[in-house]
């Protein structure tokens, strides 16, 4: 017997299940790509020669979409990657990517669902910390995230930046020679493997990192040109720095030359390269505006030219995020300035890094142990990954209500212990 008009009136409307969140299987990989695409407002498409390559590069296994009737809706994706902390030490940490959610599903809890996941796996795997880019701010404190690195662009008037327009090379001996994409595959990986062991911040990259970046690699949907390469060598011979940039062909109507020049990237192994890289990007003929690309907020740059309001800053923002996974091995990864003891009662809504923790701080390292002592500073796990590079001062997040002294003084001792005289820098998008 079918029911009655009342009967069926009064049923209550059926609850669309909530989709499945899943690792996704290689058959699938093709359509979580596209809802990347549509995640990030790009074209929905995805073509063969990016998915067998990002197919190759990706772990399934930390890949998590959500399918829906047939569609994927949400995607996330993690990978095991290293991060330079003050010091020197690398601590092996989860970068979380690709997180989207399609806007026909967003604000039904699908990130916060993927996060958790990542995240208890991640600690299970024994990472120290989680780490990622954020695309707006407000997203990712929740989980636990705090900016840990900040970043900044420069555009320079070259014309009113004061520098010697006779310099052809730098002063110390050492020399400057342009490269091409196959030099830079070879002396690229080593030189920042030195680099990144002596910059806070900086993170490991893969080799399909230097295939992308060198033209070896090519994404359909990232047309790929090949910059001017620029390499320094010591006066010993060393190759001791590396500069990519990219030249526009602009000419007035009067004949005047007003290119601009873009950097891809600039890194050096001492200031000494670093000085000489700028000078000469900030020296080649026609070039009257250098953008400086995603730089430390407290880059040499402008400071090196002798009108350094030359040089405007037209970025400064949050760059790196960290979430702190494993409190006892990410204090003991790194170098204090100072010797000192702190006692941090670290909060964690998820729980994965609460609890109470004896820092015994030195320039040379540190001991970190649970503790049921007195806290000196209550703070969310959110904080400590802000302060943890250095690059924040607990003072600050004092006088913010955001870090708690327990003891008088206590956010000073920990930026006597924490702070680093040149700020962390994450040199790398990923
Ligand atoms: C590391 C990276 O990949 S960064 C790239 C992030 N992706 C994007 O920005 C692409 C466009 N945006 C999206 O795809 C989605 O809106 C996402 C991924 C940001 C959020 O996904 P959702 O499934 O909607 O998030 P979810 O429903 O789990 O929200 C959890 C909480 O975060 C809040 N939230 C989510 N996104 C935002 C946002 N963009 N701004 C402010 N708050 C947000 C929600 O309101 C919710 O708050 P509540 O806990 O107080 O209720």
């Amino acid at each position: 017997m079918s029911p009655s008009r009342h009967e069926a009136a009064s049923v209550a409307p059926a609850v669309a299940p909530a989709p499945d969140i899943r690792t996704v299987c290689e058959a699938e990989f093709g359509d979580w790509l596209k809802a990347v695409n549509i995640g990030f407002l790009r074209p929905p498409v995805v073509a063969e020669n990016d998915l067998v390559n990002r197919l190759a590069n990706s772990d399934l296994s930390r890949t998590q979409g959500v399918f829906d009737n047939g569609r994927c809706v949400a995607t996330f994706r993690s990978f095991a990657q290293e991060l330079t902390v003050v010091g020197g030490a690398a601590i092996p940490t989860s970068a979380v990517t690709n997180v989207t959610v399609s806007p026909t599903h967003r604000r039904r809890g699908l990130l916060s669902r993927m996060m958790a996941n990542d995240l208890a796996a991640a600690k299970e795997r024994g990472e120290v910390a989680a780490t990622l880019i954020a695309a707006e701010y407000p997203i990712y404190g929740r989980y636990g995230f705090g900016p840990a690195t900040w970043t900044a662009e420069w555009e320079v008037d070259t014309g009113r930046a004061g520098l010697d327009p006779r310099w052809s090379g730098p002063e110390d001996g050492g020399r400057i020679d342009l490269a091409d994409a196959e030099d830079v595959r070879k002396l690229g990986p080593e030189l920042f493997e030195r680099f990144r062991a002596g910059q806070p911040g900086a993170v490991s990259r893969d080799t399909r990192w230097w295939d992308l970046s060198t033209g070896a690699s090519r994404r359909d949907d990232q047309p790929w040109t090949e910059p001017f390469w620029a390499v320094y060598r010591s006066a010993a011979g060393e190759v001791e720095g590396l500069a990519a940039y990219h030249a526009d062909e602009t000419w007035t109507d009067a004949k005047q030359p007003l290119n601009t020049a873009t950097v891809r990237g600039l890194i050096g192994l001492t200031p000494a390269a670093e000085r000489a890289l700028w000078h000469f990007v900030c020296s080649v003929d026609w070039i009257t505006k250098v953008r400086t690309g995603y730089r430390a907020p407290d880059d040499l740059l402008p400071l090196l030219l002798p009108d350094p309001r030359a040089a405007r800053m037209v970025t400064h923002a949050d760059f790196l995020w960290l979430r702190v996974l494993d409190v006892v091995r990410a204090l003991e990864a790194r170098t204090y300035a100072t010797s000192g003891v702190l006692v941090l009662e670290v909060t964690d809504a998820s729980g994965l890094a609460s609890g109470r923790y004896r820092l015994d701080a030195d320039p040379s390292g540190a001991t970190c142990a649970p503790t049921a002592s007195a806290p000196d500073l209550t703070l969310d796990v959110r904080e400590l990954g802000t302060l943890y590079l250095g690059d924040e001062s607990a003072v600050r997040l004092a006088a913010l209500g955001r870090v708690a002294e327990g003891t008088a003084g206590a956010a000073a001792r920990a930026d006597a212990l924490l702070r680093t005289p040149r700020r962390a820098w994450c040199p790398d998008m990923f």
